[in-house]
């Protein structure tokens, strides 16, 4: 392998985990903030959690929903640009023809929008006594599959409980991804079990890198996230994780290491496509 070759495979991610406040102004400072302190690590790729701008409820949807482009996507296309990163912004409420999705931009180191990803699986769980959440009541869901390029390799994109479905996430390891990124926000119901587990399953599945990242946990939220933004490499092994409080993890990612685990269990090639298949109805667009 040549030396470009090498340096290219290799390259570090950051997960930022976002202490997120009812002062949108703060939590777009805040992220921006952040990125700088990310890219000043040698972070090529900068991950933000879900609702980064606003608090996550459907009560707040509405109030702090933007249209995109608007506030908080120039912040994210300035941050991108002014420290040269990939930026997975996250998401945010967004509004577009009177209806609300929860939305994930990202931008590519020269501050242009390069994918946008409205979330395809709303958050939609009724556990007694636990916890009932219905984003459905306000949002919409989207309806395409989000893979964008980057000079190192191509990454797809879920938000959140997109994370449950391995279908996605094999579809996305079928189209040529070797990172999969989900900022989500887990809860204290279903975080301590299946927040890691689903990371580390996908990660198996699909011999590719798995990276979540959560706001921070504010005990006085009504909706108080498990935290634990993660890094999950190709072997099914954490290599980074957060706490639950404000912190920024680092993951350097390696593709040559993938391409071993790869060789080594060839799983891809070892499937009974005459037996089974999971198919897209979306196939052949990227
Ligand atoms: O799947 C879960 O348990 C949590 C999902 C979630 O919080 C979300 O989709 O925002």
């Amino acid at each position: 392998m040549s030396t470009l070759a090498k340096v290219m495979s290799k390259f570090r991610l950051a997960v930022i985990q976002l202490q997120v406040s009812s002062v949108k102004a703060d939590n777009l400072s805040r992220a921006r903030r952040l990125v700088k302190e990310a890219a000043g690590q040698g972070s090529k790729v900068v991950v933000l959690p879900e609702c980064f701008n606003s608090p996550y409820g459907t009560n707040f949807f509405s109030r702090y929903a933007e249209k995109i482009p608007g506030e908080s996507t120039q912040v994210l296309s300035e941050a991108a640009k002014e420290n040269q990163v990939y930026l997975v912004g996250g998401s945010i409420p967004e509004e577009d023809g009177g209806k609300l999705f929860n939305t994930c931009t990202v931008f590519g180191p020269d501050g242009e929008v390069i994918l946008k990803h409205r979330k395809i699986h709303l958050f939609d769980i009724d556990i007694p006594g636990k916890i009932r959440f219905q984003e459905s009541e306000t949002l919409s869901a989207g309806n395409s599959l989000s893979v964008f390029d980057t000079s190192f390799c191509k990454v797809g994109v879920g938000i959140c409980y997109d994370m449950r479905f391995a279908e996605l996430a094999q579809l996305y390891s079928r189209k040529g991804c070797q990172l999969l990124v989900y900022p989500g926000a887990f809860n204290m119901t279903t975080g301590p079990t299946h927040w890691e587990l689903l990371q580390r399953a996908r990660a198996l599945d699909n011999q590719v890198y798995v990276a979540t990242a959560s706001p921070a946990r504010d005990e006085t939220a009504s909706y108080v996230a498990w935290g634990h933004s993660t890094v999950v490499n190709p072997w099914g092994d954490v290599i980074s994780k957060a706490g639950p409080e404000e912190a920024v993890v680092y993951a350097d990612i390696d593709l040559q290491y993938l391409a071993d685990v790869r060789q080594q269990i060839p799983i891809t090639s070892q499937r009974r496509n005459d037996l089974y298949a999971v198919t897209s109805a979306q196939e052949g667009s990227s």
